[in-house]
């Protein structure tokens, strides 16, 4: 069985709800825009790749059923509205605004088409949108190929220990995965000894997601805490030793600066120190030309309760109860609280970048040169992938 975030046939979306997750597997209708939105708010579905698709595509459910104007251009105002209310629904992850950008272009352009009318905008639209689901999967085999065989290529002929951070499966995805594609190549291969999740707080993305998705590949897998991570990394003759660590972006700046799930940053550091790679895996499209530095992102910051409240099941004398979820606090009532839900890691601590078109090193200049992703944001609707960098 594949795991899948999104289901979608024309005219209806299905999202599974990853706040039941990994005790209860429950899809969840989106019939339009604003069913959406407060999937991708409330972070039922969640990763930069998954809520762009989930967001352009609740679009289009909504446009199959409504009664629209007849007139092209009446037609496209209305998608590039609901556009700009989609894209309100989370900051930081630059996929959703480029996919809605793409989508405008493309509607923009079907309602100046000589023939064109109502329906035939809402077609072009719904092309579109639904071509997005198809080629993520593609570009993220690609990713998972190209990191693959970059880290086989720092330990020739052992097998390695990867560790990852925060969820970047098939869950925040269309499917495979961007470092958790890398993963899943490496496995493939034959080339993983272990891969080490972090429990990813304070949202459990990583015990919760990602440990869902190595057990369910039967990939060979531990699970730590965020703190746990240095300590790993210092085990330097264990045979468990980290090669490296991959994990994914949600907008990568001009200059490489990278922003993903809060603790990234500290990855980063530890594994610069402890002289483990540090790699970004991210199709083209999580790089944003147009923020030319980390400082120039804007970091979502999430309500308290997200962090001082846990919500599971019932457990008692090593049983577990799904059928009776709980709610508890587990925090001192009255604290105050700060929940960033992304940090911002400094180019000069990424040993390289891991796109659809192959690894990015730093130049002769000690710096990226990402300007080749330019392409990916001019393109309305992405071909498949095509060779190496
Ligand atoms: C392929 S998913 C890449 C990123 O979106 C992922 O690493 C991440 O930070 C997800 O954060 P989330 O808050 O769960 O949406």
């Amino acid at each position: 069985m594949v795991l899948e975030a999104i289901r979608y046939e024309q005219g209806s979306l299905q999202i599974l709800n990853q706040l039941l997750l990994p005790h209860q597997t429950e899809y969840e209708q989106i019939k339009g825009s604003e069913d959406g939105w407060h999937a991708i708010k409330a972070m039922r579905t969640r990763g930069a790749p998954a809520i762009a698709i989930v967001a352009a595509l609740s679009l289009a459910v909504e446009l199959q059923d409504a009664k629209l104007s007849e007139n092209a251009e009446e037609v496209s105002a209305f998608i590039v509205e609901k556009l700009n209310y989609l894209v309100t629904s989370r900051p930081t992850a630059v996929n959703l605004a480029d996919a809605a950008r793409k989508l405008k272009r493309v509607v923009e352009g079907a309602s100046k088409a000589s023939s064109s009318d109502g329906p035939s905008v809402v077609k072009a639209y719904c092309d579109a949108a639904a071509q997005m689901l198809i080629s993520d999967v593609s570009d993220n085999e690609a990713i998972g190929k190209y990191g693959a065989e970059w880290i086989e290529k720092v330990a020739p002929g052992k097998e390695v220990s990867v560790l990852t951070h925060c969820n970047t499966g098939s869950l925040a995805t269309a499917g495979y995965g961007t470092a958790l594609g890398v993963i899943r190549s490496l496995h493939a291969n034959e080339s993983l000894k272990r891969a080490f999740c972090t429990e990813t707080r304070p949202y459990n993305q990583g015990s919760r997601l990602t440990a869902f998705e190595l057990v369910h590949d039967k990939i060979p897998a531990t699970l730590i805490t965020d703190s746990m991570a240095s300590a790993l990394l210092q085990l330097k003759g264990s045979s468990e030793r980290i090669t490296a660590i991959v994990v994914g972006a949600d907008r990568v700046a001009a200059n490489g600066d990278t922003a993903n799930k809060i603790g990234t940053y500290q990855l980063a550091i530890t594994a610069k120190y402890h002289g483990v790679k540090f790699l970004v895996a991210a199709p083209r499209t999580t790089i944003d030309l147009e923020t030319k530095s980390g400082a120039d992102i804007t970091i979502e910051e999430r309500p308290g309760h997200e962090m001082t409240v846990m919500k599971g099941p019932w457990f008692e004398a090593g049983r577990v109860d799904l059928d009776h979820v709980e709610t508890v606090s587990i925090a001192a009532e009255g604290i105050d609280v700060w929940n960033p839900a992304f940090d911002v890691t400094p180019a000069e601590l990424i040993d390289g970048i891991i796109t659809e078109l192959g690894v990015v090193e730093k130049g002769q200049n000690g710096k990226f040169d990402l300007t080749f992703a330019m392409e990916a944001h001019n393109e309305s609707v992405k071909p498949s992938t095509v060779g190496g960098l």
